[in-house]
């Protein structure tokens, strides 16, 4: 038997980085940073007006007060985007929009809820220090300097400061592609009718789901057949839009495992890892292509995605955070589990009091439970029992 931790591991060799990519702003949205990005300009770009106002000089309005207020002549309007900057002299102010560029010669902006508004002359009621309501050329981020780190996510603010610094697109790592494929004759697409001894197929939508969360794409394939040759013919086909080939069912003892039949003796390894649930495991290459092989049980498909699939998906992506945040918290009741495996329990995270249940029972098809837990309980394969009160890891599902 393989520990968990040995699986994982073969899983992370397994599924390498693409090469990186010159991709919009858009499509950048949640993608890692493949290079260090260095400021092509300085932000603010030039002196601009961080007020509506009047740009003026300190020394034209000294001492200008409610009961001695200072009148100048309005030389001209600058609104923001105004392109023809002009100079500013001595004994003027000129009308000034938020944004706009300082006129050269001013040195400070008088807010125009201090003055009486005027547009040909302007009565101004309170005075000024140079520098004030000015936002200066490169006071954010001088040119040259590293903007964003290689490395970086791309969200909302880092794709704002990208677009302000001028850049219409940006390397990053691209998503890996995942083709999850189910197999089993008994399965049937939702939405269409059932026979007897047949079932809804679900793990695909779950897999697909459980990597677009991780940050990859997905496309979901429903491989019917217990034919090994349409198996391998399928793969093929789909083997250029794929990265990584992720299948679930067909590896367990059975008679009819399609997937362990096909690809036992073409580079794929099929194993028993001590863990529960999730312990039969296959892993390799098929014709170039990764292949992860996931039981079929949908809470042991997607339990091994979180401890294998996961992390390998997120390392070859580049994320900083590839696996679960792992807290502690006191467990809230007694439990048992088999010596020799480590067991991923379902259960709920009360982050308040620091405590946690488990959620339903410990087998693999109890969807229900699945679907109302957030968080897993990981309990070494050393432990056979827990007391309620004592402390566990925990890995948070409902934080990336
Ligand atoms: N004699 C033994 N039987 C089983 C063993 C074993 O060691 N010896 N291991 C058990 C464990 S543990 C697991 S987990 C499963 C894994 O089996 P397979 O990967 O071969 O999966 P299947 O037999 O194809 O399916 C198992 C179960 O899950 C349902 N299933 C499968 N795919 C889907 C899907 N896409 N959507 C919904 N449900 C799915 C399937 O109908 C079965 O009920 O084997 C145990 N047996
Ligand atoms: O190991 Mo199976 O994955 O328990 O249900």
């Amino acid at each position: 038997m393989r520990s968990v931790t040995e699986h994982a591991a073969a899983i992370a060799a397994l599924v390498t980085a693409r090469p990186e990519q010159e991709t919009t702003l858009a499509a950048a949205h949640g993608r890692v940073l493949a290079r260090d990005v260095i400021a092509p300009r300085s932000l603010p770009g030039f002196d601009n007006s961080a007020m509506d106002g009047y740009a003026v000089r300190a020394t034209d309005i000294a001492g200008a007060s409610a009961a001695n207020p200072v009148t100048l002549p309005v030389e001209a309007d600058i609104p923001a985007g105004r392109t023809d900057i002009p100079q500013h002299h001595a004994g003027t102010a000129h009308r000034i929009m938020t944004g706009a560029a300082l006129p050269p010669g001013a040195d400070s902006v008088i807010p125009v809820e201090r003055t009486d508004g005027g547009t040909t002359t302007v009565r101004i009621t309170a005075s000024t220090d140079p520098g004030q309501h000015i936002r200066r050329n490169g006071e954010d981020i001088a040119k040259g300097e590293i903007a964003l780190a290689r490395g970086s996510t791309l969200r909302a603010p880092q794709l704002g400061l990208l677009a302000a610094l001028g850049y219409a697109t940006v390397p990053v790592i691209p998503p890996i592609r995942v083709m999850v494929l189910s197999t089993g004759s008994e399965l049937v697409a939702p939405g269409q009718a059932l026979r007897p001894g047949e079932i809804y197929e679900s793990n695909s939508i779950m897999l697909a789901s459980a990597a677009r969360e991780a940050g990859a794409v997905a496309a979901q394939l429903r491989f019917v057949s217990d034919d090994t040759g349409d198996f391998l013919a399928t793969l093929r086909a789909h083997a250029d839009d794929a990265d990584v080939f992720l299948t679930s069912g067909g590896v367990s003892a059975g008679a009819y495992e399609v997937v362990k039949d096909s690809l036992a003796d073409r580079g794929v390894e099929f194993v028993k890892v001590a863990m529960q649930p999730g312990m039969p495991q296959g892993s390799g290459t098929f014709e170039g292509t990764p292949i992860i092989t996931l039981p079929g049980n949908p809470v042991s498909a997607l339990i091994s995605f979180e401890v294998f699939v996961r992390p390998a998906l997120r390392a070859a992506m580049g994320y900083a955070r590839t696996g679960r945040e792992v807290v502690a918290a006191t467990l809230a009741e007694d439990i048992r589990s088999p010596l020799g495996k480590r067991q991923f329990r379902r259960g709920v995270l009360d982050r308040a009091t620091g405590t946690v249940r488990t959620i339903g029972p410990p087998a693999s098809h109890y969807l229900r439970w699945l679907a109302s837990s957030d968080c897993l309980v990981d309990i070494p394969a050393a432990t056979e029992a827990i007391p309620a009160g004592q402390a566990v890891e925990v890995w948070d599902l409902s934080r990336p």
